[in-house]
C-alpha cells in the first residue's frame, strides 16, 4: 500500500488539475474548429464582460490559438446600469493589455433605451450589446464574435424556453454557431471554468446584478435551479446534451424542408402552398413547414404559440374552404386548393363612414382605397385584395361601410349563412379591427369582408364575357 504525505497529496491534486486543464483545452480547440467553424488565420472578436465565463474564454483562446494563427480583438460594452460598470471596463482593458491583445470599448445608456423602446432592461441590454458587437465585428473585419455562454447558460435557456412554451425546435437552445455568433464553451461546466481560472491565477469581476431577482433568468438560477440540481445531480449537463441532440435533429428537419420550401408560390403579399403538397406530409414535418413559411413572411416567429399551429392544422384538414386564421402580424387564408400566407393588413384607424358607390371608379377608405373596373372575364381567381363580381347580377349603387351587429355572410366555400360576429371570433380578428373592417354590400347584403372573405353572391357566371373587378389597396397608417 502506498502512503501519501500531505505534500504528495497536493502534488497529485496539481497533476490531476493539470490533466483536467489539458482535457479542457483539447475540447475547447475541437469546439472552436469543428462546432464553431473557425479556420486558421481568422480575426475574432471576443466579447468579454469581465465575468468568469468570458474571462475563461479569453484565457483559453490565448492558450490555444498560437498554432492556429488566430488574431483576437477583445470587445466590452459598458451598459451604464451600475455605478461600478466603469470599473469592469478598466478590468477588461488591463486583462487584454496584459495578454497583448487589442481591445475596443463602447457605452450604451441601456436604461434610457429600455424606456424609449418599452423593453425590459435585460432585453434592452442584450440588444445594445449585440448592436455594438456586430458593428465592431464589421468595422474590424472579424470572421466571428465569440461569446462565453457555457453549459449552465445553455441548460437555463432550454429550461426558460420550456417554461414559456417553446416549439420543439426551441429546445435546441443556443447554437454553437449562428451567423457571426460563436459559442465554443457550450459543453464546459461553470465549475470547470472556475477551476481553470484558479489554475491560471486569473481573477474576474462579479456582477452584482447577476444576483438580482427581478430578472427571470436570475430567479431560475438562484431559486429553482439549486433545488432541481439537488434532486437531479448532473441536470445541467444532461439538458445541455439534450439541446445538442435536438440541434442535430433540427438540422435534419431543415434538410427535409428545403425541397418543400422550393414549392412555395410567391404572391404579391406573401406565399401560397397547395394542400395537395401539405396534406400528405407527416404532421411533424407539416408543422415545421408552416412555421418556416411564417418565419419567411414575418422575419421571425415571435408571439406564435402552440394554439396558432393547431388552428393552422385545422385549416389544412377542413373539408370546406371558408377558413381564415389571423395570427400576430400574419393572416392565413384557406382557399379551395391552398393555404395563402399573407402579411397582416394595417388596422384601419377609424370606422368606414357609409357611402354609396354609384358606379365604377376609385373610392377612398380609412385603410386604403377601393377601385372597381369592368374587365374581360378571365380565369383570374379572387384573392384577399381582389374579387370578381358578375356584371349581369350587379345592381348599382353598392355600399361601403363598417360591419354592424347582425350582419351575416354567405361565405364562398360553404353552405348557408354565418353571423359576421361569429366569423370575426373564428378568424381571431382583434376587437378593434372587427368593426372597422370595411364591407362591400349590395342592398344590405354583404358581398365582401374586404381583405378577408367574399360571399357566394354575385359570382361571375361561366357565360359572362365581362365582369367587375374590385381591388382593395391597403395603405399603412401614417406613423404619429
Ligand atoms: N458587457 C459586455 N461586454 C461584452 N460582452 C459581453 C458583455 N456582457 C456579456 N457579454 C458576452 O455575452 C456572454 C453572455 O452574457 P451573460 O450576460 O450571460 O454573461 P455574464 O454573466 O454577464 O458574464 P460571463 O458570461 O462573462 O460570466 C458573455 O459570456 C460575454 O461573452
Amino acid at each position: 500500500m502506498r502512503v501519501f504525505t500531505r505534500a504528495g497529496v497536493v502534488k497529485l491534486q496539481r497533476k490531476k488539475s493539470g490533466m483536467e486543464r489539458q482535457e479542457l483545452e483539447q475540447r475547447f480547440r475541437h469546439n472552436l474548429l469543428q462546432h464553431c467553424g473557425i479556420s486558421c488565420g481568422q480575426r475574432l472578436l471576443v466579447a468579454v464582460s469581465g465575468g468568469s465565463d468570458s474571462v475563461a474564454l479569453l484565457r483559453l483562446l490565448h492558450r490555444c490559438i498560437r498554432p492556429l494563427g488566430l488574431q483576437l480583438v477583445v470587445a466590452h460594452l459598458d451598459h451604464g446600469l451600475r455605478p461600478a460598470s466603469g470599473a469592469d471596463a478598466v478590468f477588461v482593458a488591463r486583462l487584454a493589455a496584459g495578454l497583448g491583445w487589442p481591445a475596443v470599448f463602447g457605452f450604451a445608456s441601456v436604461a434610457q433605451q429600455a424606456q424609449q423602446q418599452r423593453l425590459g432592461l435585460e432585453e434592452a441590454g442584450r440588444q445594445a450589446r449585440y448592436d455594438f458587437l456586430y458593428q465592431q465585428a464589421h468595422r474590424l473585419g472579424c470572421a466571428a464574435i465569440l461569446l462565453g455562454h457555457q453549459q449552465e447558460d445553455q441548460a437555463e435557456t432550454l429550461m426558460l424556453r420550456l417554461l414559456r412554451g417553446t416549439a420543439v425546435s426551441g429546445l435546441a437552445a443556443m447554437a454553437w454557431r449562428s451567423g457571426l455568433l460563436a459559442r465554443p464553451l457550450l459543453d464546459c461546466g461553470r465549475d470547470e471554468l472556475l477551476s481553470f481560472l484558479a489554475l491560471e491565477s486569473q481573477d474576474y469581476v462579479t456582477d452584482a446584478s447577476n444576483a438580482e431577482l427581478c430578472f427571470s433568468r436570475n430567479r431560475l438560477r438562484h431559486q429553482l435551479w439549486p433545488q432541481l440540481q439537488q434532486e437531479h445531480p448532473g441536470l445541467s449537463r444532461r439538458l445541455a446534451q439534450l439541446a445538442q441532440r435536438v440541434a442535430v435533429e433540427e438540422d435534419y428537419w431543415q434538410q427535409q424542408l428545403q425541397p418543400l420550401l422550393l414549392q412555395l408560390e410567391p404572391l404579391s403579399e406573401g406565399f401560397r402552398l397547395s394542400l395537395e403538397r401539405l396534406r400528405p406530409l407527416h404532421p411533424a414535418l407539416r408543422a415545421r413547414l408552416l412555421r418556416e413559411v411564417l418565419r419567411w413572411l414575418r422575419g421571425d416567429v415571435q408571439g406564435l404559440a402552440a394554439g396558432h399551429y393547431a388552428q393552422l392544422e385545422t385549416l389544412v384538414q377542413a373539408a370546406d374552404f371558408q377558413g381564415v386564421c389571423c395570427l400576430p402580424r400574419a393572416v392565413v387564408v384557406r382557399t379551395r386548393t391552398a393555404l395563402e400566407f399573407l402579411r397582416r393588413l394595417p388596422v384601419p384607424e377609424q370606422d368606414v363612414e357609409e357611402c354609396a358607390i354609384p358606379g365604377p371608379g376609385r373610392y377612398p377608405l380609412p385603410g386604403g382605397w377601393l377601385e372597381i373596373n369592368q374587365v374581360p372575364a378571365t380565369a383570374a381567381a379572387d384573392d384577399r385584395c381582389r374579387i370578381y363580381l358578375s356584371s349581369q347580377d350587379l345592381r348599382w349603387p353598392l355600399q361601403l361601410r363598417s360591419a354592424r351587429p347582425g350582419d351575416r355572410l354567405a361565405p364562398l366555400g360553404m353552405e348557408g349563412h354565418k353571423r359576421l360576429k361569429d366569423l370575426f371570433v373564428e378568424w381571431r380578428l382583434e376587437r378593434q379591427q372587427r368593426w372597422q373592417t370595411p364591407l362591400l354590400c349590395q342592398q344590405e347584403r354583404v358581398l365582401w369582408v374586404v381583405g378577408y372573405r367574399r360571399s357566394r353572391l354575385l359570382l361571375p357566371q361561366p357565360h359572362e364575357q365581362w365582369v367587375w373587378r374590385v381591388d382593395f389597396q391597403a395603405v399603412a397608417p401614417k406613423s404619429r
